[in-house]
Protein backbone atom coordinates (compact mmCIF):
# COMPACT_ATOMS: atom_id res chain seq x y z
CA UNK A 1 0.00 0.00 0.00
CA UNK A 2 3.16 2.49 0.84
CA UNK A 3 5.93 2.07 -0.08
CA UNK A 4 9.52 4.06 0.69
CA UNK A 5 12.80 2.82 -0.02
CA UNK A 6 15.77 4.28 0.94
CA UNK A 7 14.65 8.11 0.41
CA UNK A 8 16.36 11.11 1.08
CA UNK A 9 15.14 15.14 1.69
CA UNK A 10 16.78 17.80 2.25
CA UNK A 11 14.94 21.77 3.00
CA UNK A 12 18.02 24.29 1.75
CA UNK A 13 20.48 21.69 1.69
CA UNK A 14 20.36 20.51 5.40
CA UNK A 15 19.15 16.88 5.07
CA UNK A 16 15.81 16.06 7.27
CA UNK A 17 15.33 12.53 5.67
CA UNK A 18 18.16 10.07 5.32
CA UNK A 19 17.98 6.47 4.05
CA UNK A 20 14.41 5.78 4.71
CA UNK A 21 12.87 2.79 4.08
CA UNK A 22 9.93 1.32 5.00
CA UNK A 23 6.69 -0.54 3.67
CA UNK A 24 2.79 -1.53 4.61
CA UNK A 25 1.41 -3.97 2.46
CA UNK A 26 -1.48 -4.38 4.39
CA UNK A 27 -4.48 -2.19 5.21
CA UNK A 28 -3.53 -1.48 8.82
CA UNK A 29 -3.73 1.20 11.34
CA UNK A 30 -0.40 2.46 11.29
CA UNK A 31 0.75 4.68 14.44
CA UNK A 32 3.68 7.12 13.16
CA UNK A 33 5.56 8.74 16.22
CA UNK A 34 8.36 10.61 16.55
CA UNK A 35 10.51 13.82 18.71
CA UNK A 36 9.38 17.46 16.95
CA UNK A 37 11.80 17.71 14.09
CA UNK A 38 11.72 13.71 13.70
CA UNK A 39 10.70 14.36 10.01
CA UNK A 40 7.36 13.00 10.41
CA UNK A 41 5.51 15.38 8.64
CA UNK A 42 8.12 15.35 5.49
CA UNK A 43 7.55 11.46 5.12
CA UNK A 44 3.79 12.00 4.50
CA UNK A 45 4.38 15.19 2.35
CA UNK A 46 5.89 12.69 0.75
CA UNK A 47 3.51 10.08 0.31
CA UNK A 48 0.42 12.14 -0.16
CA UNK A 49 2.65 13.71 -3.63
CA UNK A 50 2.85 17.21 -1.84
CA UNK A 51 6.73 16.59 -2.54
CA UNK A 52 9.04 14.78 -4.78
CA UNK A 53 11.80 12.39 -2.71
CA UNK A 54 15.20 13.92 -3.84
CA UNK A 55 16.63 10.29 -3.48
CA UNK A 56 15.05 6.83 -3.60
CA UNK A 57 11.57 5.83 -4.05
CA UNK A 58 8.01 6.76 -2.89
CA UNK A 59 5.27 4.77 -3.94
CA UNK A 60 1.56 4.52 -3.03
CA UNK A 61 -1.00 1.94 -4.34
CA UNK A 62 2.21 1.24 -6.79
CA UNK A 63 2.45 4.70 -8.24
CA UNK A 64 4.99 7.28 -7.26
CA UNK A 65 2.56 10.24 -5.91
CA UNK A 66 4.02 13.16 -7.07
CA UNK A 67 2.63 15.01 -9.94
CA UNK A 68 0.74 12.13 -10.62
CA UNK A 69 -3.11 12.83 -9.87
CA UNK A 70 -4.11 9.39 -10.35
CA UNK A 71 -2.07 7.99 -7.40
CA UNK A 72 -2.77 10.93 -5.06
CA UNK A 73 -6.17 9.88 -6.05
CA UNK A 74 -5.74 6.62 -3.30
CA UNK A 75 -4.40 9.33 -1.05
CA UNK A 76 -6.40 11.51 1.27
CA UNK A 77 -4.07 13.36 3.74
CA UNK A 78 -5.42 15.61 6.26
CA UNK A 79 -2.72 18.12 7.44
CA UNK A 80 -2.34 19.08 11.39
CA UNK A 81 -3.59 22.57 10.62
CA UNK A 82 -5.43 21.91 7.23
CA UNK A 83 -5.21 25.01 4.38
CA UNK A 84 -9.02 25.28 4.13
CA UNK A 85 -10.19 27.91 2.18
CA UNK A 86 -10.76 30.68 4.35
CA UNK A 87 -14.51 31.43 3.03
CA UNK A 88 -15.62 27.80 3.28
CA UNK A 89 -18.02 26.55 5.62
CA UNK A 90 -17.79 23.21 7.57
CA UNK A 91 -20.26 22.20 4.65
CA UNK A 92 -18.17 23.43 1.86
CA UNK A 93 -15.53 21.52 3.50
CA UNK A 94 -17.45 18.55 3.30
CA UNK A 95 -18.48 19.23 -0.39
CA UNK A 96 -14.67 19.49 -0.78
CA UNK A 97 -13.96 16.06 0.52
CA UNK A 98 -17.07 14.29 -1.32
CA UNK A 99 -15.69 15.90 -4.47
CA UNK A 100 -11.89 14.86 -4.30
CA UNK A 101 -12.52 10.97 -2.78
CA UNK A 102 -14.12 8.23 -5.14
CA UNK A 103 -14.77 6.47 -2.13
CA UNK A 104 -16.64 9.29 -0.06
CA UNK A 105 -19.14 7.65 2.84
CA UNK A 106 -21.54 10.94 2.95
CA UNK A 107 -23.27 8.25 6.10
CA UNK A 108 -20.16 8.72 7.92
CA UNK A 109 -19.85 12.09 7.72
CA UNK A 110 -23.57 13.12 8.50
CA UNK A 111 -23.58 11.21 11.79
CA UNK A 112 -19.79 12.22 12.87
CA UNK A 113 -21.10 15.71 11.91
CA UNK A 114 -23.71 14.80 14.35
CA UNK A 115 -21.46 12.77 16.97
CA UNK A 116 -18.92 15.74 17.06
CA UNK A 117 -22.08 18.68 16.92
CA UNK A 118 -20.16 20.65 14.32
CA UNK A 119 -22.11 23.68 12.91
CA UNK A 120 -22.27 23.27 9.27
CA UNK A 121 -23.01 26.95 8.44
CA UNK A 122 -19.93 28.35 10.64
CA UNK A 123 -17.16 29.13 8.42
CA UNK A 124 -14.11 27.31 9.33
CA UNK A 125 -11.68 29.90 10.62
CA UNK A 126 -14.12 30.72 13.17
CA UNK A 127 -13.90 26.88 14.34
CA UNK A 128 -12.28 26.56 18.09
CA UNK A 129 -8.91 24.22 17.47
CA UNK A 130 -10.38 21.42 18.75
CA UNK A 131 -13.99 21.38 16.06
CA UNK A 132 -11.61 21.49 13.11
CA UNK A 133 -9.50 18.43 14.17
CA UNK A 134 -12.66 17.09 13.88
CA UNK A 135 -13.51 18.56 10.58
CA UNK A 136 -10.45 17.15 9.28
CA UNK A 137 -10.85 13.58 10.85
CA UNK A 138 -14.09 13.66 9.35
CA UNK A 139 -13.11 14.28 6.11
CA UNK A 140 -9.93 11.66 6.59
CA UNK A 141 -12.45 8.91 7.61
CA UNK A 142 -15.37 9.85 5.33
CA UNK A 143 -12.81 9.51 2.01
CA UNK A 144 -12.58 5.68 2.08
CA UNK A 145 -8.74 6.37 0.71
CA UNK A 146 -7.16 3.33 0.11
CA UNK A 147 -4.32 5.66 1.78
CA UNK A 148 -5.59 7.55 4.73
CA UNK A 149 -2.96 9.58 6.31
CA UNK A 150 -3.93 11.88 9.34
CA UNK A 151 -1.55 14.36 11.12
CA UNK A 152 -2.58 14.67 14.92
CA UNK A 153 -5.87 14.17 14.12
CA UNK A 154 -6.80 14.77 18.09
CA UNK A 155 -5.17 18.15 18.39
CA UNK A 156 -7.59 20.59 20.68
CA UNK A 157 -9.94 17.69 21.44
CA UNK A 158 -10.57 16.65 25.25
CA UNK A 159 -10.70 13.36 26.59
CA UNK A 160 -14.36 12.66 25.68
CA UNK A 161 -14.54 13.48 22.29
CA UNK A 162 -10.83 12.02 21.52
CA UNK A 163 -12.48 8.74 22.72
CA UNK A 164 -15.51 9.11 20.56
CA UNK A 165 -13.07 9.59 17.51
CA UNK A 166 -10.61 6.77 18.35
CA UNK A 167 -14.30 4.44 18.57
CA UNK A 168 -15.35 5.81 15.50
CA UNK A 169 -11.84 5.18 13.55
CA UNK A 170 -12.02 1.69 14.74
CA UNK A 171 -15.45 0.83 13.58
CA UNK A 172 -14.77 2.42 10.32
CA UNK A 173 -11.71 0.59 9.69
CA UNK A 174 -13.28 -2.96 10.84
CA UNK A 175 -16.38 -1.56 8.19
CA UNK A 176 -13.84 -0.93 5.09
CA UNK A 177 -10.11 -1.90 5.76
CA UNK A 178 -7.59 0.45 4.51
CA UNK A 179 -4.49 1.65 5.74
CA UNK A 180 -5.09 4.34 8.20
CA UNK A 181 -1.88 6.24 9.05
CA UNK A 182 -2.12 7.89 12.34
CA UNK A 183 0.72 10.56 13.15
CA UNK A 184 0.58 11.34 17.25
CA UNK A 185 2.39 12.29 19.90
CA UNK A 186 -0.36 10.59 22.42
CA UNK A 187 0.82 6.81 21.67
CA UNK A 188 -1.00 5.76 24.88
CA UNK A 189 -4.03 6.38 23.07
CA UNK A 190 -3.77 4.88 19.89
CA UNK A 191 -1.49 1.88 20.28
CA UNK A 192 -5.20 -0.19 20.93
CA UNK A 193 -5.54 0.55 17.45
CA UNK A 194 -2.35 -0.03 15.80
CA UNK A 195 -1.11 -2.72 14.65
CA UNK A 196 2.05 -1.26 13.52
CA UNK A 197 4.22 1.91 14.94
CA UNK A 198 7.08 3.76 12.77
CA UNK A 199 9.22 5.89 14.89
CA UNK A 200 11.03 7.83 13.43
CA UNK A 201 14.36 10.12 15.08
CA UNK A 202 16.43 12.98 13.13
CA UNK A 203 15.37 12.24 9.82
CA UNK A 204 15.72 8.34 10.22
CA UNK A 205 13.54 5.24 10.41
CA UNK A 206 14.46 3.94 13.88
CA UNK A 207 11.73 1.02 14.46
CA UNK A 208 8.95 -0.26 12.62
CA UNK A 209 7.53 -2.88 14.30
CA UNK A 210 4.09 -4.50 15.43
CA UNK A 211 2.76 -2.55 18.07
CA UNK A 212 2.27 -5.68 20.20
CA UNK A 213 6.22 -6.33 19.92
CA UNK A 214 6.69 -2.55 20.95
CA UNK A 215 4.47 -3.34 23.92
CA UNK A 216 6.35 -5.93 25.38
CA UNK A 217 9.81 -4.26 24.64
CA UNK A 218 11.34 -2.27 27.86
CA UNK A 219 10.90 -3.21 31.67
CA UNK A 220 11.77 -1.78 34.79
CA UNK A 221 14.47 -3.58 37.18
CA UNK A 222 14.84 -2.44 41.09
CA UNK A 223 16.57 -3.35 43.71
CA UNK A 224 20.06 -3.78 45.53
CA UNK A 225 22.58 -1.67 43.04
CA UNK A 226 24.83 -4.93 43.39
CA UNK A 227 22.18 -7.61 41.88
CA UNK A 228 20.90 -5.51 38.83
CA UNK A 229 24.39 -4.74 38.00
CA UNK A 230 25.09 -8.27 37.81
CA UNK A 231 22.14 -8.89 35.47
CA UNK A 232 22.67 -6.05 33.26
CA UNK A 233 25.41 -6.38 31.82
CA UNK A 234 25.93 -5.97 28.01
CA UNK A 235 21.92 -4.14 27.85
CA UNK A 236 21.14 -0.68 27.06
CA UNK A 237 20.19 0.83 30.11
CA UNK A 238 17.68 3.44 28.74
CA UNK A 239 16.98 5.46 32.39
CA UNK A 240 18.12 5.01 36.13
CA UNK A 241 17.16 6.56 39.18
CA UNK A 242 19.17 5.31 42.69
CA UNK A 243 17.64 5.59 46.28
CA UNK A 244 20.70 4.93 48.64
CA UNK A 245 21.74 1.56 47.98
CA UNK A 246 19.18 1.16 45.63
CA UNK A 247 18.92 1.50 42.30
CA UNK A 248 16.09 1.22 39.62
CA UNK A 249 16.66 1.15 35.94
CA UNK A 250 15.12 0.64 32.30
CA UNK A 251 16.54 -1.82 30.08
CA UNK A 252 16.35 -2.47 26.63
CA UNK A 253 14.94 -5.53 27.04
CA UNK A 254 11.27 -7.62 27.00
CA UNK A 255 9.20 -8.66 29.45
CA UNK A 256 9.93 -12.28 29.10
CA UNK A 257 9.87 -15.04 30.73
CA UNK A 258 13.77 -15.26 30.99
CA UNK A 259 13.76 -11.51 32.80
CA UNK A 260 10.66 -12.39 35.16
CA UNK A 261 12.92 -15.55 36.07
CA UNK A 262 16.75 -13.57 36.49
CA UNK A 263 14.47 -11.10 38.72
CA UNK A 264 13.14 -13.48 40.89
CA UNK A 265 16.34 -15.48 41.25
CA UNK A 266 18.40 -12.46 42.07
CA UNK A 267 15.40 -10.66 44.36
CA UNK A 268 14.58 -8.02 42.09
CA UNK A 269 11.15 -6.48 40.93
CA UNK A 270 10.31 -6.13 37.71
CA UNK A 271 7.64 -3.94 35.64
CA UNK A 272 6.89 -3.51 32.59
CA UNK A 273 7.70 0.14 31.27
CA UNK A 274 4.99 2.42 29.48
CA UNK A 275 5.18 2.42 25.52
CA UNK A 276 5.62 6.22 25.85
CA UNK A 277 8.42 6.34 27.97
CA UNK A 278 10.28 3.43 26.37
CA UNK A 279 10.05 5.34 23.16
CA UNK A 280 10.83 8.76 24.99
CA UNK A 281 14.42 6.57 26.66
CA UNK A 282 14.95 4.99 22.97
CA UNK A 283 15.23 8.63 21.09
CA UNK A 284 17.14 9.96 24.55
CA UNK A 285 21.06 10.97 23.18
CA UNK A 286 22.33 11.12 26.44
CA UNK A 287 24.01 7.74 27.29
CA UNK A 288 22.78 6.26 30.58
CA UNK A 289 25.76 5.03 32.93
CA UNK A 290 25.34 3.27 35.75
N1 LIG B 1 9.68 24.23 4.98
C1 LIG B 1 10.78 23.94 5.65
N2 LIG B 1 11.94 24.62 5.46
C2 LIG B 1 13.06 24.32 6.14
N3 LIG B 1 13.14 23.33 7.06
C3 LIG B 1 12.02 22.63 7.31
C4 LIG B 1 10.79 22.89 6.63
N4 LIG B 1 9.85 22.02 7.08
C5 LIG B 1 10.47 21.26 8.00
N5 LIG B 1 11.76 21.62 8.15
C6 LIG B 1 12.75 20.99 9.03
O1 LIG B 1 12.77 19.60 8.73
C7 LIG B 1 12.93 18.82 9.91
C8 LIG B 1 11.82 17.79 9.97
O2 LIG B 1 10.59 18.51 10.12
P1 LIG B 1 9.18 17.78 10.12
O3 LIG B 1 8.15 18.85 10.15
O4 LIG B 1 9.15 16.79 9.02
O5 LIG B 1 9.24 17.02 11.52
P2 LIG B 1 8.06 16.43 12.42
O6 LIG B 1 8.54 15.11 12.93
O7 LIG B 1 6.78 16.46 11.69
O8 LIG B 1 8.01 17.46 13.64
P3 LIG B 1 6.79 17.90 14.59
O9 LIG B 1 6.47 16.73 15.49
O10 LIG B 1 7.41 19.04 15.37
O11 LIG B 1 5.64 18.34 13.75
C9 LIG B 1 12.95 19.81 11.07
O12 LIG B 1 14.30 20.04 11.43
C10 LIG B 1 12.33 21.05 10.49
O13 LIG B 1 12.86 22.20 11.11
Amino acid sequence: MIYVNEVAYSYDNVPVLENVSLEEKEPVIAGLWGRNGAGKTTLMRLLAGHQRPHGGTVQVMGSAPYGNPAAVRHVCYMQEDHPFSPIWTVQDALRFGRYFNANWDQATADRLVETFRLDRKKRVPKLSKGMKSALQFIIGLSSHADVTILDEPTNGLDAGIRRKLYEALRESHEDSPRLILISTHHIEEVQTLCESLIVMHKGKLLRHQQIDEFREQGIWLAGERSAVTSVIDGHKVLEQSTMGSKIRVMLDAPYSKHWKEQAQVKGLSIEKADLQNYLLNITEDAEVNI
